[in-house]
C-alpha cells in the first residue's frame, strides 16, 4: 500500500495544492488486537511501533488534525468511522495573523492519541494549507497507524461492549499471540490531566480588556483562541492551582476540557467548590471543565458506555441564557467517556441545561435566576474545532457577562471581594508553543 518513493504530484494539480512530496512512512503488517478478544489484521502507517490504549470511536467525517491533536484523546486509539482519512493532508498551523501563538488550525502541539485506526488512509493528499500527509506526520510524532481493517465492525463491537482497552501490534509484534488480559494497560488509571496541564501559568493577549483566569486540565487551543479573539485577556494556570489565592485579579474564571477520569480532577473541583462559594464572578466550563463544576456542585461523574466523540451530537437546550433559546436543538462536537448523572432533585441552586437528544445524558448545567451565581457548564465544545459553529456564541455571552459584572462591579464597590489576600507571583516563562506543532 505505501511506497518509500516519492509520490509524483499529477500535472493537473500542479500548482493548485501542495501534495505528496515527502517520503511516505513505511508499511508493516500490523493487527489491533481488543482485550474482549478480537483481533483485526491491516498495514501499519506512520510510526513503526507497538502501543497500548483505549480503543474509542469517532463519527466525525472531517478535522482528523484537529481531533488527534486535542489533548483529551490522550491515551487513546482513535477509531474514525469515517472509510477515507488523510485525503486532505495536513495544515500550516501558523500564520501571519497568529500573534498569540496560539496556532490557527491544530489543538495543541503535537499528535495527543495513541495511535488512529482508519479503513483506508490516503496516500495522497490535496490541500492549500497541507504540508505533509497524515502517514509522514504520525512518523514524526511517533504515533503508529492501520489502516485496511474493517472499521465499521471495530465501531460496532465498541458501541455494544463499549470501550476497550487495546494493543496495536506492529511489524514482528504483529506476529506474536494477544496479550494476556492483564497486560493491557488502562490510561484512565493515570492521571492524565497532570500530564496535559500546563506545569506553569502563562499569559496570552495582556492588553485585553477583560481579565480571564483558565484552569488548564489538557486545555484545546481553540479554547484559548475563541477568548482572545474576543479581546480577553486570559491567564492559563495549572490544573490544580489554587485560583481563589488570585481571584480578585480576574474577571471571570474558565475551566477547560481534559483527558481521561475526571475523578482525577477532585483537588480542583474542592478548589473551585471555595470559590464558588465567595467568588460571585462569571464561570464557565466546558467538558472536564464542565464535570469539575457539576462535581463541585455536588453531582456525580460516571463512566458512559461508549461516550460521545463526533460533530454531530444533537443537544436540546432545557434553559434559555444568552445567546441559547430553551427547546431549540443545537448540533455539537464532542469527545467524552464520562458525564455527570442527572438526579432530581438537582442540587440547590442549579439546573440542567442542555441533554443529548440521542441518549439523554446531561449536556450542560447552570446556576439558577434564584442562585444570584452566573456559572455555567457544557458537555459538549462549542469552540468545536472540528464541528458545527450552533454554539460558539456561548464564549460571546460568558465574556458579554463578566465585562457586564465588571462595570457593575467598578460602579457599585469598586472592591467586593475586599480579602488581603497572600498573591503568588505567576511564572514568567513564554506562552506554551502551541504553533510549533505542524
Ligand atoms: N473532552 C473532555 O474534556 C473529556 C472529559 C473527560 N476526559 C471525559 O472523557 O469525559
Amino acid at each position: 500500500m505505501f511506497s518509500r518513493n516519492l509520490i509524483r504530484v499529477p500535472r493537473l494539480y500542479r500548482g493548485l495544492a501542495t501534495h505528496a512530496t515527502l517520503p511516505q512512512s513505511t508499511s508493516l503488517p500490523a493487527v489491533l488486537h481488543l482485550k474482549t478478544g478480537q483481533s483485526f489484521t491491516g498495514r501499519s502507517f506512520g510510526a513503526p511501533r507497538s502501543i497500548y490504549g483505549e480503543t474509542v470511536f469517532s463519527t466525525s467525517i472531517t478535522s482528523y488534525t484537529e481531533s488527534m491533536t486535542d489533548p483529551s484523546y490522550r491515551g487513546q486509539i482513535l477509531v474514525f468511522t469515517t472509510p477515507l482519512i488523510g485525503n486532505y493532508g495536513v495544515p500550516h498551523n501558523t500564520t501571519a495573523v497568529d500573534t498569540q501563538n496560539v496556532g490557527v488550525v491544530l489543538e495543541s502541539p503535537s499528535i495527543q492519541c495513541s495511535a488512529v485506526v482508519v479503513a483506508d488512509v490516503a496516500e495522497r493528499f490535496s490541500h492549500h494549507t497541507a504540508v505533509e500527509s497524515l502517514a509522514s506526520w504520525c512518523a514524526r510524532y511517533n504515533v503508529p497507524g492501520i489502516s485496511g481493517v474493517d472499521t465499521r465492525a471495530i465501531t460496532r463491537l465498541l458501541r455494544d461492549q463499549g470501550t476497550t482497552l487495546g494493543r496495536l501490534a506492529v511489524g514482528t509484534d504483529a506476529t506474536l499471540s494477544p496479550p494476556k488480559a492483564e497486560e493491557y494497560w488502562d490510561p484512565t488509571t493515570e492521571n492524565l490531566v497532570a500530564q496535559a496541564s500546563t506545569k506553569v501559568p502563562y499569559d496570552l493577549n495582556p492588553t485585553g480588556d477583560v481579565k480571564i483566569a483558565v484552569l488548564d486540565f489538557g486545555a484545546k487551543a481553540n479554547i484559548l483562541r475563541s477568548l482572545v479573539r474576543r479581546g480577553a485577556a486570559v491567564t492559563v494556570l495549572p490544573w490544580d492551582f489554587d485560583f481563589n489565592a488570585i481571584r480578585d485579579r480576574y474577571d471571570g474564571l474558565f475551566l477547560s476540557n481534559g483527558p481521561g477520569d475526571p475523578n482525577h480532577c477532585t483537588p480542583a473541583a474542592i478548589n473551585l467548590r471555595r470559590t464558588l462559594a465567595e467568588w460571585n464572578k462569571p464561570v464557565f466550563g466546558i467538558c472536564m471543565g464542565h464535570q469539575v463544576i457539576g462535581m463541585a456542585a455536588g453531582l456525580d461523574a460516571y463512566r458512559m458506555t461508549f461516550g460521545n466523540r463526533g460533530h454531530n451530537q444533537p443537544v436540546l437546550a432545557l434553559a434559555s441564557s444568552g445567546s441559547i433559546r430553551a427547546g431549540r436543538v443545537y448540533v455539537t462536537s464532542q469527545n467524552h467517556q464520562y458525564a455527570l448523572r442527572l438526579q432530581d432533585p438537582f442540587p440547590e441552586g442549579w439546573e440542567p441545561f442542555f441533554i443529548n437528544c440521542n441518549d439523554s445524558s446531561v449536556e450542560g448545567i447552570k446556576s439558577t435566576a434564584e442562585s444570584g451565581r452566573r456559572v455555567w457548564g457544557v458537555q459538549f465544545h462549542p469552540e468545536s474545532a472540528g464541528g458545527p459553529l450552533d454554539t460558539i456564541e456561548m464564549f460571546t455571552d460568558f465574556l458579554a457577562e463578566c465585562r457586564a459584572h465588571k462595570l457593575q462591579l467598578g460602579l457599585q464597590t469598586g472592591d467586593v471581594m475586599g480579602a488581603k489576600q497572600e498573591v503568588p507571583a505567576l511564572g514568567k516563562e513564554a506562552p506554551r508553543p502551541i504553533a510549533a506543532a505542524a
